[in-house]
């Protein structure tokens, strides 16, 4: 069982605070908590902190343990991030790619049961014709998805997504989003992903927290979250929310009140 927390988190690029005093309720084994807010507003830095690429103050525990506690090889072990930037173009190929950094981690895993792993995610992402394809000749979607599977062969405790479907067609958008939702559902750990479509944060995570200028706005469920009042405030729109089947929010945007300050 894993369990994810941040009390009191700020974090800063040398002496400008971009993250203040940020707590966010404790996600729970199984959950994806989805990160929303305008652009510069922390999403990234936040994410950067919670996989200790950038150094935060308070506290962020995985487990009840600091993050800052754990030794290299469990932290690399238990937590896997995928940045916003796919990755860049290189002579390597997909396969070579995610194959070689499986290995510079030490899962340990044998070679057939990485291979069958790897396989089953380039299935699993329609990616098993281009795994043999030089990276610099994919498609930005289909590079990001290699990015998503680089994440995804650690089979971490801690999925850290930034952006996983900004270059996703629709049918991959929602594909990729059901591959980790499925495997929180039936591995378990907990996943954070930072999002600006409210139709997918709305659809997959279980709880959602609104950042705006470095700072948590709210933080819940998607009904508690996206309201009008929270949108009008985060991104200037005038909004119409209903809800749908599933009983959750179903953002229409009327329209943009005035350019975001
Ligand atoms: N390496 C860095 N050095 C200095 N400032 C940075 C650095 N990275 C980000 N920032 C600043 O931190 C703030 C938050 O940026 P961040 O990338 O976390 O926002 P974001 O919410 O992820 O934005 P977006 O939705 O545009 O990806 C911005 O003002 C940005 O300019």
């Amino acid at each position: 069982m894993t369990r994810l927390s941040l009390e009191g988190v700020s974090v800063a690029y040398g002496r400008h605070r971009v993250i203040h005093d940020v707590t966010i309720p404790t996600v729970e084994d199984g959950q994806l908590l989805g990160l929303l807010g305008p652009n510069a507003s922390g999403k990234s830095t936040l994410l950067r902190a919670l996989s200790r690429e950038h150094p935060a103050t308070g506290r962020i525990t995985v487990d009840g343990r600091a993050i800052q506690d754990y030794g290299h090889a469990d932290w690399y072990r238990a937590v896997a991030a995928m940045p916003q930037a796919p990755p860049s173009l290189s002579a390597l190929r997909p396969v070579e790619l995610v194959w070689s950094t499986a290995r510079t981690l030490d899962l340990g895993l044998s070679d057939r049961a990485l291979g069958a792993r790897i396989d089953g995610l380039f299935a699993s992402l329609g990616l098993e014709a281009l795994a043999m394809a030089p990276l610099a000749t994919l498609s930005g979607g289909k590079r990001q998805l290699v990015g998503f599977a680089l994440a995804m062969v650690r089979d971490p405790d801690v999925l850290l997504l930034d952006e996983p479907t900004s270059a996703l067609d629709l049918y991959w958008r929602l594909s990729l989003m059901d591959i980790v939702r499925d495997r929180l559902a039936t591995r378990g750990g907990v996943g954070v992903v930072a999002v600006h479509d409210l139709d997918i944060a709305a659809r997959y995570c279980d709880r959602l927290a609104l950042i705006h200028r470095g700072r948590l706005v709210a933080a819940g469920t998607a009904g508690e979250v996206l309201t009008r009042e929270n949108l009008a405030a985060v991104y200037s729109v005038d909004s119409e929310i209903t809800t749908d089947a599933a009983g959750r929010p179903d953002v229409r945007v009327l329209r943009v009140a005035h350019p975001p300050e």
